[in-house]
């Protein structure tokens, strides 16, 4: 375990369970695909729970077939997610005070996903983040994705950040393992999907239960 940065100059996040409850669209997505192809849908809490393993493991939640044949699902599938991605998709309660506090007072902020880039860019586009994330790196900027620690280094070199003085927070064991690999202060937060997990055991430096306490354990200044 590590202890928390001196002086911390940014912190990193995963974006799908972490920063914005997007669970709601991307089921939506799958009932829509479903009842093209004239399949059942998943119920909702199957699906919520996988959101942050990807698009295969959501269509996995409908379709009990081989990777081969849910790839060939998936472009129909994402058409679909993206026509609708935020109808519901919003930053989970606590996250937009959180974002504010970071920013005044200093602190950079930026975003490691492994959702596909056309769809992170234009997610983060319509949700009004753009402009204030201080890096974006997607599943597909690099060869690698989380768990591998290369995404979150890349976000560090990109914001000029130090590593060691940075944080990244994230909702999977992925996110844990990834900012482990790369030498940032891991936060574990038990708002996200989970993926099944106990983030209690995913060796993380710290495990939150709402976004205000990372701006405790920062002792962030909130604006009045
Ligand atoms: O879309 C995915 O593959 C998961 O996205 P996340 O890394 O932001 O949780
Ligand atoms: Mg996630």
């Amino acid at each position: 375990m590590k202890s928390l940065p001196q002086s911390p100059q940014g912190v990193l996040f995963d974006l799908d369970g972490t920063l914005l409850d997007s669970a709601p669209d991307l089921h939506a997505a799958l009932v829509a695909y479903c009842s093209e192809v004239g399949a059942p849908p998943a119920p909702y809490t199957k699906v919520r729970e996988v959101v942050s393993r990807g698009s295969r493991a959501i269509l996995r939640c409908a379709f009990d077939e081989s990777d081969e044949a849910l790839f060939e699902r998936m472009p129909r599938y994402l058409e679909l997610y993206h026509s609708m991605m935020t109808r519901h998709t919003r930053p989970f309660e606590g996250i937009d005070p959180l974002l504010d506090a970071l920013e005044s007072n200093g602190l950079a902020w930026g975003i490691v996903t492994n959702k596909p880039a056309y769809l992170t860019d234009d997610l983060i586009h319509q949700i009004g983040w753009s402009k204030r994330a201080c890096a974006v790196i997607s599943g597909d900027t690099l060869p690698v994705r989380k768990p591998d620690p290369a995404p979150v280094l890349l976000a560090c070199e990109r914001a000029g950040l130090d590593p060691a003085q940075c944080l990244f927070v994230g909702d999977d064991r992925r996110d844990v393992q990834a900012g482990n690999s790369a030498g940032l202060y891991s936060v574990a937060v038990h708002w996200g999907y989970l993926d099944g997990g106990d983030p209690y055991a995913w060796g993380a430096d710290v495990v939150l239960e709402h976004p205000r306490q990372l701006a405790e354990l920062l002792k962030l200044k909130v604006p009045a």
